[in-house]
């Protein structure tokens, strides 16, 4: 087995919220304007970010997102989601890698996300340090099998800085 830092590692997350009238429904760090639902969550309930924080940190096998943001802490009530992915990005960067790539799938029956597609690569690769070409996102519906629940799923490729 070799004791060599591998130059790239491969990460993914999952995570999905259920929707109910009322809530706010963040994807990606964009709000999507005129949702007749939204996400019921601890915090802003932002499934991407959430997906995509996991995704950074199982690919170092730093656990998940839960161990740093308890759902069970009064002071992450309400959290803007974007402190998650800063964290998760922050400890990927003190082991020595970057996020290269990520490909990301929310599942959401409605509202269409289509027109929202651009702003969701752009604020992504943003809040990572990436090119928009980087980063792909992908919309699917359930085809009816899950009308109140959000779903997302990310994969991310990590380099070395180093490499
Ligand atoms: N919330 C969504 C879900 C899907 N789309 C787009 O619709 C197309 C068809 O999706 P299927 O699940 O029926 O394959 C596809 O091009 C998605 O990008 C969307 O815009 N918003
Ligand atoms: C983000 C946290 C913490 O506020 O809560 P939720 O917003 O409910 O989100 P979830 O994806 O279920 O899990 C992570 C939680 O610890």
């Amino acid at each position: 087995m070799s004791t060599l830092p591998l130059p790239y590692r491969v990460g993914y997350g999952e995570d999905a919220h259920r929707l109910a009238p009322g809530r706010p429904l963040i994807l990606g760090g964009v709000p999507v304007p005129h949702a007749e639902h939204g996400a019921v969550a601890h915090s802003d309930g932002d499934a991407a970010l959430h997906a995509l924080a996991d995704a950074l940190l199982s690919g170092l096998a730093l656990g998940d997102i839960g161990q740093y943001f308890p759902d069970t802490a009064a002071e992450w009530a309400g959290l803007d989601s974007r402190v998650i992915l800063a964290r998760a990005l922050d400890l990927v960067r003190e082991r020595g890698y970057v996020p290269l790539n990520v490909a990301l799938v929310v599942t959401l029956d409605r509202p269409k996300l289509g027109p929202l597609r651009s702003e969701i690569a752009r604020t992504l690769a943003e809040l990572l340090g990436l090119a928009p070409a980087e980063v792909g996102v992908s919309f699917k519906t359930s085809e009816g099998l899950a009308p109140q629940h959000v779903q997302t799923r990310v994969t991310v490729l990590l380099g070395r800085t180093d490499g």
